[in-house]
This record gives structure tokens, C-alpha cells and sequence, in this order.
């Protein structure tokens, strides 16, 4: 299955055409516990293409983290296989092909702002000097310009997860993953962070694969919507969302909006129905 990056980008292309960055064949994982097995994924197909915006959906505990964890190689699959790039997840991981941003902001409290950007970049050894650069050019696009000294505890909880937006950014990597990073936060903070990170993906036309439980976010956010059964955790449904690049919240109250919203939560009132 492993191929180099050059075969992957003469050959592996998605149906629309884009360049295939997450390609999952048949995958299965089961997690042997001391209770028994627990399926939590099976027969999962997934083709993702560079430059789209893929959430998972579905309920909870139907598998949408461990399929993001396989991604990021930090779960291993019992069966099928996965590619990212056109390399095996690990070979990726070494590469930095992801950014991770999860759902508590996880920020080190002993570090200012900056302190926290640079860590990823302090680790892979680049100059003070482009650090420095980078900082400042991901702190002003996730708008926290002029932030850079403050304690993570001096910001709100909305502000903290824009700095980790900035942390999974600020090596520039292909991909960003996010679990749930705006579950956590009041609805008004959540749909603010919905929209710039509607114009951030705009700007950086990052690859990005999305959890989420919100039917609302997962529409005005996707180029697709993965609809997830309970478990073990299955795709039921891949949904394409075609709403203007340039959408503003009150897209949602448009009938193009409500008619994917509806096909979402008909995707997901069909998967109830699985034997569980
Ligand atoms: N390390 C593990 N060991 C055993 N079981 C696990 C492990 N990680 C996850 N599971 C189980 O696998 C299933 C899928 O979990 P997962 O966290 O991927 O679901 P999810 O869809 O992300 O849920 P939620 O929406 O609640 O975050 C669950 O039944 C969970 O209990």
C-alpha cells in the first residue's frame, strides 16, 4: 500500500479530480479490553482530496476520534489500510503532514502565547528569526495579532483554541485535524470561530478533517459530510456540501442550507436504526 510521494501524485486522484491526500480501504479497528473486544470501526471506505473540508459526523462513541487518531497514527488499524500523502500514516507523522488540534485548547500554562507557537517549531530546529516571522504571521491569522506575551490564562476559552489553531499551523502542514475544537465553548464563541475558520481554510486552502456533533457546524463548515453510524463505527453516508466559499452565518437560514442539514440528520435517523 505504501507508495512514494511522486506515485502519489502522478497517480492517486479523487473522483473530482483533486490530488488524494487520506485514502482508507476497508479499514477495521478493534480495541481487545478486559470487557472483550469493542468494535469501533468497520468496513470504513474514505477518500479524502487536498484543499476539501471533511467532518465526520455522528453519534457518540460511533468511532469518529479513533478514525481521526488512525489518520494521525496514533491509533493502529486491526484490519484494511490506510494511506496519507501516499505514505503509510507513520511515515507521515514523521514528515509533520498533520496538525492536531483537539478539543481543550491544551496550551502550557507556563508558556505565554508565543511560547506555546514556537514549541513545535523549537523541536524541529528552525532559526529564532522565522519563528519569530511565523509567529506573528499565524497569530495574525487566526486575528490574535499583538497577543503573542499574554498567559494562556489571561484569554478567553475561544481565544486559547485560535492559539492552538496557530500552534497545528505554524510548521505549515498539509493537513489539519480537528477533534471537536469548539465543543467545549458557548454557542455565541462557537459560531464567531466557525466563521473565521470558514475564511482561515479560505486563505490557507489547508486539507482539513473535522469531528463534530453539530449538524449546524458540520454544513456551514464542509466541502463533505461523513455521516457515521453507531457503533462499531461505519460510514453511512458521504454528503457533498456545495455552499458559496464566501458564506456568512445567515447562509443558514437559507433553503440550500436546511435541505443538506436535512439529508444530514435523515443520514443519521437512518444509522439509529443499526443493531447495536
Ligand atoms: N483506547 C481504547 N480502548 C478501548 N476502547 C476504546 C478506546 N478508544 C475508544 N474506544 C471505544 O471505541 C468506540 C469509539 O470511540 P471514539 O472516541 O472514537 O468515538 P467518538 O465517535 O469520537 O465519540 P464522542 O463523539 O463521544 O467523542 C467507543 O465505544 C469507545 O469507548
Amino acid at each position: 500500500m505504501t507508495k512514494t510521494v511522486a506515485q502519489a501524485a502522478a497517480i492517486d486522484r479523487t473522483a473530482e479530480g483533486r490530488r488524494t491526500v487520506v485514502e482508507a480501504r476497508d479499514l477495521s479497528l478493534v480495541f481487545e479490553t478486559a470487557d472483550g473486544p469493542v468494535h469501533a470501526l468497520a468496513n470504513v471506505d474514505l477518500t479524502i482530496g487536498e484543499n476539501e473540508f471533511v467532518s465526520f459526523i455522528g453519534p457518540s462513541g460511533c468511532g469518529k476520534t479513533t478514525l481521526m487518531r488512525v489518520i494521525a497514527d496514533l491509533e493502529q488499524p486491526t484490519g484494511g489500510t490506510i494511506s496519507i500523502n501516499g505514505m503509510t500514516p507513520s511515515e507521515a507523522r514523521e514528515r509533520r503532514a498533520y496538525g492536531y488540534v483537539f478539543q481543550a485548547a491544551a496550551l502550557y500554562p507556563w508558556r505565554s502565547v508565543e511560547r506555546n507557537i514556537a514549541l513545535p517549531l523549537e523541536i524541529m530546529g528552525i532559526p529564532r528569526a522565522e519563528r519569530k516571522r511565523r509567529i506573528e504571521h499565524y497569530l495574525d491569522l487566526v486575528n490574535l495579532g499583538g497577543f503573542g506575551k499574554k498567559m494562556p490564562w489571561q484569554l478567553s476559552g475561544g481565544m486559547q483554541q485560535r492559539v492552538s489553531i496557530a500552534r497545528a499551523l505554524c510548521f505549515d502542514p498539509d493537513l489539519l485535524l480537528m477533534d471537536e475544537p469548539f465543543g467545549a465553548l458557548d454557542e455565541i464563541t462557537r459560531d464567531h470561530l466557525n466563521e473565521q475558520l470558514i475564511q482561515l481554510w479560505a486563505q490557507t486552502r489547508k486539507t482539513v478533517v473535522f469531528v463534530t456533533h453539530s449538524i449546524p457546524e458540520a454544513v456551514f463548515l464542509s466541502s463533505k459530510i461523513v455521516v457515521m453510524s453507531p457503533r462499531p463505527g461505519r460510514i453511512l453516508k458521504v454528503i457533498d456540501c456545495n455552499l458559496p466559499a464566501d458564506r456568512r452565518l445567515d447562509i443558514r437560514e437559507t433553503p440550500e442550507f436546511l435541505a443538506i442539514a436535512h439529508e444530514v440528520r435523515e443520514g443519521l435517523r437512518a444509522g439509529h436504526s443499526y443493531d447495536d
